[in-house]
C-alpha cells in the first residue's frame, strides 16, 4: 500500500530579468524565486494496482516519482510505501522497489546480459535458489533467452527494455516504477512489453506506477489514471470516468473535393466546442457529442461543401488528453 499525503516540492529558480542587462544581472547577482513543482498531492495506491501517473511535459511527474523513490526530499508532506519512508528508510526501502527509466539503462554496457544479472544478484543479496527461480520466471515473461549471452550494447531498444525490466525485478520488489517503458519502440514490441507488464502484475501482484505519454499504454494497462497539471491533481479515476468527465469527443473526417470550399465551413456559428483540423483536402472535425449531434454536423457539412469521403470515429482517451494538453479543457 502506498500513501501520499499533501506532498509538495518547491525549487529555487533564478529570477530572469528583461533583456541583456537583465540576463547579466541574473548571472552576477542572482535573485531567486520559489517555484512550486508539486502542489499538495494526495493519493493512496492499493497493492497490485497499475497506477497510470500522467500529465503534460513539465507537469511534475518526474519530481513526484523522484520523491517516491527517495531520490528527492519533499519540501513538505508525507510518503509511506509498505510501511517505509523512502527518505528515512532508504537502505531497506530500495530492496522493496524496482525502477526503470525508459531513456536510461541500469545495465552494464559491455557485459553480457547474464553477467549483469549476476552482479545485481550480489548487490541485492538475492539467495542462489531464489535467483534461479526468479530468472526462470523473468525468462518466461520477457523471453530473455534470445539474447541473454549478448553484450548489452548489441541489444535492440526493445530487447534492452525487456532486459531493464528484468533487472529491476530481479530482487522481487513489491513496487515497480516504470517511466515510459514503450517509448521509441515498434508497435509489435510495445505490445510484447505491455503483455509482460500485465503478466508480472497479475502473477506477482506487483504494484506498478507507470508514467507514460503513450495512450495505448494507459488504455491497455492502467486500472486507474491519476493526472496532474502544474503540479496539481486534475483527475483521479478510470479511463471511462476520464471520458465522462472531459466529454464525449467524436471525430468525423471529410475529404472535400475543392479546397476553396473550406471557408464555407463555419461550425462555430451553429455548434459549440467544435475543433477543425485540415490537412490538404482532409478535414477533421472534433466535437463534444454531449453538446452537438453528429448527424447535424454531418448534414451541415454535406449541405455546404462537396464531399468525396466521410469517416466517423468515436474518440478515445488520446483525443481527450490531446485536448487537455492543448489547454482546451478547463479544470472544473
Ligand atoms: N532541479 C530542479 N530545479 C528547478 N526546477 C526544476 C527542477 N526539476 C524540475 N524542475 C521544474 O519543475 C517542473 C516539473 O518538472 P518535472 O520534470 O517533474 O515534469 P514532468 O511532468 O516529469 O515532465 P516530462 O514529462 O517532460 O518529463 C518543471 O517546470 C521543471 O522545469
Amino acid at each position: 500500500m502506498i500513501t501520499v499525503s499533501h506532498l509538495e516540492k518547491d525549487f529555487k529558480k533564478v529570477k530572469k530579468g528583461d533583456g541583456l542587462s537583465g540576463s547579466f544581472k541574473a548571472l552576477f547577482k542572482p535573485e531567486y524565486e520559489t517555484f512550486e513543482a508539486v502542489k499538495d498531492l494526495s493519493f493512496e495506491i492499493p497493492e497490485g494496482e497499475i497506477f497510470g501517473f500522467i500529465g503534460a511535459n513539465g507537469a511534475g511527474k518526474s519530481t513526484t516519482i523522484k520523491m517516491l523513490t527517495g531520490i528527492l526530499t519533499p519540501t513538505s508532506g508525507f510518503i509511506e510505501i509498505n510501511g517505509k519512508n523512502p527518505q528515512k528508510d532508504r537502505q531497506s526501502y530500495v530492496k522493496d522497489i524496482g525502477v526503470v527509466f525508459g531513456q536510461r539503462t541500469q545495465l552494464w554496457w559491455d557485459l553480457p546480459l547474464e553477467d549483469t544479472y549476476k552482479v545485481l544478484k550480489e548487490i541485492y543479496e538475492v539467495p542462489e535458489e531464489d535467483f534461479v527461480k526468479r530468472m526462470n520466471f523473468l525468462n518466461d515473461v520477457l523471453d530473455l533467452n534470445e539474447f541473454i549471452k549478448d553484450p548489452v550494447r548489441t541489444l535492440s531498444l526493445g530487447q534492452r527494455m525487456r532486459a531493464d525490466i528484468a533487472a529491476s525485478l530481479l530482487h522481487n520488489p513489491k513496487v515497480l516504477f516504470l517511466d515510459e517503458p514503450t517509448i521509441g519502440l515498434d508497435v509489435d514490441v510495445k505490445d510484447r512489453i505491455r503483455n509482460a507488464i500485465k503478466k508480472i502484475n497479475q502473477e506477482e501482484k506487483t504494484t506498478i506506477i507507470l508514467t507514460t505519454h503513450d495512450l495505448n499504454d494507459i488504455e491497455q494497462l492502467c486500472s486507474r489514471i491519476f493526472m496532474i497539471d502544474k503540479g496539481k491533481e486534475i483527475f483521479d479515476g478510470s479511463a471511462e470516468e476520464l471520458k465522462e468527465k472531459f466529454g464525449n469527443i467524436h471525430e468525423i473526417t471529410f475529404k472535400i473535393n475543392q479546397l476553396e470550399d473550406l471557408e464555407k465551413l463555419r461550425y462555430e456559428e451553429d455548434f459549440s466546442d467544435v475543433l477543425l483540423e485540415q490537412e490538404d483536402k482532409n478535414i477533421k472535425v472534433r466535437f463534444d457529442a454531449s453538446k452537438n449531434s453528429a448527424s447535424e454536423i454531418l448534414q451541415y457539412t454535406l449541405n455546404n461543401v462537396s464531399v468525396s469521403d466521410v469517416s466517423i470515429k468515436e474518440a478515445d482517451i488520446e483525443d481527450i488528453i490531446r485536448r487537455f494538453y492543448r489547454k482546451e479543457l478547463k479544470d472544473d
